[in-house]
């Protein structure tokens, strides 16, 4: 548990988490001021409010340890929210997790204790007011009593003064005013200044400028390389940018590192998967219209369909199976894997770390008109199950093992895919409170396990057979590093050798195996990402052993 996230677990930090207050910041000045200070709060008796309610409980549950997208529905279907209140603890629920370290930056200058030092209660709703002032259109006064009322009528009443001297504090400046406050300079601190407007720990904005560093924007459009199938409804993520997003990034940065860090505040559309030889994706579309579900296809898989809204459960295809909730870019990844041309046999494939399916259902139903087979290896009984679960019906065999010691007889497999545990960098867009939750020292643990999957992979799989090393995070440390560390290849080399006492690989060009898909940098691996191609940001390098 972060800092960011912990009841009272020290003061939060600042500049290191992109949260920086600069030198002679803290009180707004009076030029500051966005218009009238919130009006105090009456003492008529305190309404309820049962979304913000439900929000103030996803807080506490988040504070303990619970996942947003998971605890909200719950919490929504407890406090028995429907319509206009579901939606408004939603966008304030998801919003006030993506916000935390700047929410926090900010409540640290308006506060009189350290935030460390203040109980959890207050600082859930002192969060809650400060998203909706700074993030929202409600009128400062009505963030401000809202929030304050569902402290009185909480458990911890007499803290309602605290949190209304502090929130009318910030409501002093709108989020411009205290970006300028508290923000580095955009040209002294180019990742400090980005980090605080748009809401993510530093350690992640470098992490993704030195990715996209790599794997730079194509500056000219392939036309000839368009899709044929007409573009997915993914919402343009420049459409609604940070008040601070600077049009200009500073030389040195890559240019479109604003808008990937403005990306992940964007909820994605809901991809579905129509699993072949099971589903036709036409008839999955038609299915989606029968049901009252506006639909498309897919803008890059062939199997994809992309719903505009609605409930993907109400599918006959989904209830049965045949189709599934999958995003695009896992479609991609897994798809890959399987048509890559090998020489000799190709009966047998291995998904190293299934759990929770998804991929091992695709690469199932790929293999089952084949007459291949899989086994799936997943160490969590429970995630096992739910792998079971997804290839009901599908030639997949599950095993609950750790990749590392599967048991399973060296070169026994033609294909191998290994979607490694990864830190989930590149599904921030799905998990409101994990950008805050994550830390450095998670990616050192990771890679450390990435490696001896990889390295078990390629001991799994034939000479001749593939492997596809797959992460949804485009660190590089779990993604280029981990390749180059393992094969001896640096990843952007083209084929070469492998590291000493290990299977010989070379390195196949990914992009080959992603027909159609635009906006690829120089491969040979493949880096998708949510503002170029509406995926998550899976990472993908083919490796097959000579
Ligand atoms: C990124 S997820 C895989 C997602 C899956 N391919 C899908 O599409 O649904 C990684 C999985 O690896 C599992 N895992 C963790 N440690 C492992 C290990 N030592 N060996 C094999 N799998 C492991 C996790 O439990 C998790 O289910």
């Amino acid at each position: 548990m972060t800092p960011h996230l912990g009841p009272a677990g020290g003061r939060p930090t600042r500049r290191g988490d992109g949260a920086g207050r600069r030198s002679g910041a803290g009180r707004p000045a009076a030029g500051d001021r966005r218009g009238p200070a919130p009006r105090p709060t009456t003492r008529r008796p305190p309404v309820p409010d049962p979304a913000r309610r439900a929000v103030l409980d996803l807080l506490a549950a988040v504070r303990g340890g619970a996942f947003a997208n998971l605890a909200l529905p719950r919490l929504i279907d407890r406090h028995r929210l429907a319509g206009r209140d579901a939606a408004l603890a939603t966008e304030l629920g998801y919003g006030t997790c993506r916000v935390l370290g700047q929410l926090d930056a900010v409540l640290d200058a308006c506060s009189s204790r350290p935030l460390g030092e203040v109980d959890g209660v207050a600082l859930d709703a002192l969060r809650l007011g400060a998203y909706q002032l700074l993030h929202t259109r409600i009128p400062p006064h009505a963030a401000v009593s809202a929030t304050v009322e569902q402290v009185r009528l909480g458990e911890r009443p007499e803290a309602a003064g605290f949190v209304n001297a502090v929130l009318r504090r910030v409501a002093e400046r709108d989020l411009t005013g205290w970006a300028a406050a508290l923000a580095p300079a955009l040209d002294d601190d180019p990742i400090g200044h980005l980090s605080f407007v748009t809401a993510h720990p530093r350690w992640i904005t470098a992490a993704l400028a030195d990715a996209l560093e790599a794997d730079p924007a194509p500056t000219t459009p392939d036309v000839t390389d368009e899709p044929t199938v007409e573009p997915t409804v993914e919402p343009d993520p420049s459409a609604d940018l940070p008040a601070d997003l600077p049009t200009e990034v500073p030389a040195g940065l890559p240019t479109d590192l604003p808008t990937a860090l403005q990306a992940d505040d964007v909820a994605p559309r809901v991809h579905l998967v129509a699993r072949p030889g099971r589903i036709d994706r036409d008839e999955l579309l038609v299915q989606c219209r029968d049901t009252g579900l506006r639909a498309q296809p897919g803008r890059w898989s062939q199997y994809a369909v992309v719903l505009e809204g609605g409930d993907p459960a109400r599918l006959p295809a989904v209830v049965a199976g045949t189709a599934a909730v999958q995003d695009e870019g896992s479609q991609l990844v897994a798809a890959a894997l399987a048509a890559v041309p090998l020489d000799g046999p190709d009966a047998h494939w291995l998904d190293l770390a299934a759990g929770p399916g998804g991929k091992a259902a695709l690469l199932g139903s790929l293999a089952a008109l084949r007459g291949a087979d899989v086994v799936a290896i997943e160490p969590i009984e429970h995630r096992a199950d739910l792998v079971r679960r997804a290839t009901a019906g599908l030639p997949v065999r599950v095993q609950v093992a750790d990749g590392r010691a599967t048991g399973l007889p060296a070169g026994s497999f033609d294909r191998v895919l290994l979607d490694a545990p990864c830190t989930g960098l590149g599904a921030l867009r799905r998990r409101p409170e994990a950008r805050w939750r994550r830390t450095p020292g998670d990616v050192a643990d990771l890679v450390a396990l990435q490696q001896q999957l990889l390295d078990a992979a390629l001991e799994l799989v034939r000479p001749g057979g593939v492997v596809g090393y797959v992460t949804c995070s485009p660190h590089l440390a779990e993604t280029v590093e981990v390749v180059q560390a393992v094969t001896g290849t640096d990843g952007t080399d083209g084929p070469d050798g492998s590291a000493p006492d290990r299977p010989a690989v070379r390195l196949l060009d990914a992009r080959a195996h992603l027909p159609g898909v635009t906006g690829l940098g120089d491969g040979p691996s493949v880096q998708l990402w949510p503002h170029r191609h509406g995926t998550d940001a899976m990472f993908l390098a083919l490796l097959q052993r000579t």
